[in-house]
């Protein structure tokens, strides 16, 4: 488990993360999206133990990660540039990962080369940005890793090899609860694989929340009445409103069969609840509360 306590950290007096906090469960998946500059590499290295914080505290399975080197062999940390010593083919990595993580797999390492189809005796510096990605998960896998932190990670992956990869994932967080924390630009990249997501905006986390409360909380209806009964607004938490005509497209938060309920006694002429993306329910509660957030989702 993973928990950070109102963590800040400056650079050269310029406030990268402000009274972060977070709780990552144990065989969760928590998805971190963000502008450029948001501070997310910042807090995942924080998460990682690489940096120190400069205020708060970070727990990692009730430990301290900083300075850690136990909890340290039970993490990946993958960063968005990945580096690999430049001469190493991937057996000679494979053995340095070897010395250096404690539950190293060599079974699943060998096993992994089937799903990679690479050759082990490729020097890595040799390999396209794609390929190296790829060689950087099956190393970081074949350390059985308790928690993966993840920068971009399926940055330069095609999508056959982003399915694979995510299915490997989510295999590991299935049969072994893994913990797995990731950082993304793009939400739609994060929505089949996390169930939380938080958002990031200029060093705050400005929304943290499990997914499946969030999609099953807000709700696209299209309504058509002759006149929009404003009972009905006034008793409905309506975050969103557009009419055209008699046709009203309502974002709307509560229990779905409620909505129904409540909209059905007024006898509607239409009444269609519309399914919501991630990026709308996002842009929808950050409205809600005032921020404009579309630009750091879309
Ligand atoms: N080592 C450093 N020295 C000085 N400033 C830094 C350092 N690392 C990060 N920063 C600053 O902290 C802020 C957050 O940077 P960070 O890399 O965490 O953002 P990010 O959300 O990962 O951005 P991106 O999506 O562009 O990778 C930026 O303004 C950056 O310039």
């Amino acid at each position: 488990m993973i928990v950070a306590k109102n963590v800040s950290k400056s650079f050269e007096g310029f406030k990268a993360l402000k009274d972060v906090s977070l709780n990552v469960e144990k065989g969760s998946v928590y998805g971190l999206v963000g502008s450029n500059g948001a501070g997310k590499t910042t807090l995942l290295k924080l998460l990682s133990g690489i940096y120190k914080q400069d205020n708060g505290e970070i727990y990692i399975n009730d430990s301290e990660v900083y300075e850690n080197i136990d909890i340290k062999s039970d993490i990946i940390f993958m960063p968005d540039t990945l580096y690999f010593f430049a001469q190493y083919t991937i057996k000679e990595m494979a053995k340095f990962y070897k010395r250096i993580y404690k539950n190293w797999n060599e079974e699943r390492f060998k096993k992994l080369e089937e799903v990679f189809n690479i050759k082990t005796n490729k020097r890595i510096s040799s390999l396209s940005k794609g390929m190296q990605r790829q060689v950087a998960f099956w190393l970081s896998l074949s350390t059985m890793p308790k928690i993966m932190i993840l920068d971009e990670p399926v940055d330069g992956l095609d999508p056959v090899m982003r399915k694979k990869v995510k299915n490997l994932i989510i295999q590991d967080v299935a049969e072994r609860e893994m913990t797995v924390f990731i950082s993304s630009h793009n939400l739609r990249e994060l929505e089949d694989i996390c169930d939380h997501i938080a958002i990031l905006h200029k060093g705050n986390m400005i929304i943290q929340k499990d997914l499946d409360d969030l999609k099953s909380d807000v709700h696209k209806i299209q309504v058509a009445f002759d006149e929009i009964p404003q009972d009905i607004l006034d008793n409905t938490d309506v975050l969103y409103k557009e009419e055209r005509g008699s046709v009203a497209l309502l974002i709307v938060r509560g229990k779905k069969e409620t909505i129904i309920s409540n909209f059905e006694k007024y006898e509607p002429k239409i009444l269609d609840v519309l399914p919501l993306t991630l990026e709308e329910i996002f842009i929808y509660e950050m409205g809600g509360i005032g921020y404009e957030i579309e630009n750091i989702i879309v």
